[in-house]
């Protein structure tokens, strides 16, 4: 399980996450809704441990442990990694050297690359001159190598075409173990599969696309730094798409 209690996080000086209460069960997928500048990366980079953004107050627990100060390198061993919206080109190392070192269990590289139609960029230094959906691609790839318990999402959708949305969502929904199923929940085979389920996710979308193809447990908003309104993540996004934001956060029911 993640937990976090009454987590206060700073950049450069500045409040960006205020009282921030949320938790994680295993098996659960989350949404994350907010307008720009809102808090959203910031969130997760905290949860990712990244030292500059900075917790002046509050708990972050996962699987039991106090992560609250942890390095981001035991976070990951311990099971935590992240999807990054923009993530940094790395000159002299090769796409494939970096999936090998995210890789827990001795994975084929090139398996796993043809997986996320990714396999000629793998001798290309990580994410050079790649587009927006190749980037996104290659931070799945980066994933699915980890094997981690809780991986977070940010925008996996942004930049991604039509066609390589459906990769991607479908990539996801496997990773978190949340593959929409056609057939009715009463077949017992699908609930089983749920129930063992223990991978945990926290996506942030602003368009939704990724919610047709995974089944999200809740969604929340996160504005000016305050999460709140824990319910269905379409819900939310028709609320949103309807009302903004501000509306939205001020009408429905606080967080949790
Ligand atoms: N290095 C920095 N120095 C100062 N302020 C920063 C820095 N990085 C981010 N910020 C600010 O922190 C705030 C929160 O940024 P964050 O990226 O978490 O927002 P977000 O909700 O993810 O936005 P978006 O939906 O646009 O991706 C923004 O106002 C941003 O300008």
């Amino acid at each position: 399980m993640l937990l976090i209690e009454d987590l206060q996080v700073e950049l450069a000086g500045k409040t960006l996450l205020k009282h921030v209460d949320l938790e994680i069960n295993p098996g659960e997928t989350h949404v994350l809704f907010g307008p720009n500048g809102s808090g959203k990366t910031s969130l997760l980079m905290a949860i990712m441990g990244y030292p500059q953004y900075m917790v002046t107050g509050g708990k972050i627990t996962f699987k039991d442990v106090d992560i609250t100060h942890m390095p981001i390198h035991e976070r990951a061993r311990l099971g935590i990694g992240m999807a990054y919206q923009r993530p940094p080109t790395i000159e002299g190392l090769k796409a494939r050297q970096m999936v090998q070192m995210c890789s827990q269990n001795g994975h084929n590289i090139d398996d796993l690359a043809r997986k996320v139609n990714f396999e000629r960029f793998l001798e290309r230094d990580v994410n050079a001159g790649l587009s927006g959906g190749e980037i996104k691609r290659s931070e799945l790839l980066q994933l699915m190598a980890q094997g981690a318990d809780f991986m977070m999402f940010d925008e996996p959708e942004s930049g991604v075409d039509l066609e390589n949305m459906h990769l991607v969502g479908r990539t996801i929904a496997e990773l978190l173990q949340k593959r929409q199923e056609l057939i009715p929940i009463k077949d017992k085979s699908i609930m089983r599969r749920r129930q063992e389920n223990t991978k945990m996710g926290l996506i942030i979308t602003h368009t939704g696309y990724i919610l047709d193809y995974l089944e999200a447990d809740k969604g929340q908003v996160l504005f000016d730094g305050v999460l709140s309104c824990a319910t269905n993540p379409r819900e939310i996004l028709r609320c949103i798409a309807q009302n903004g934001y501000e509306e939205c956060v001020t009408c429905m029911m606080p967080s949790n």
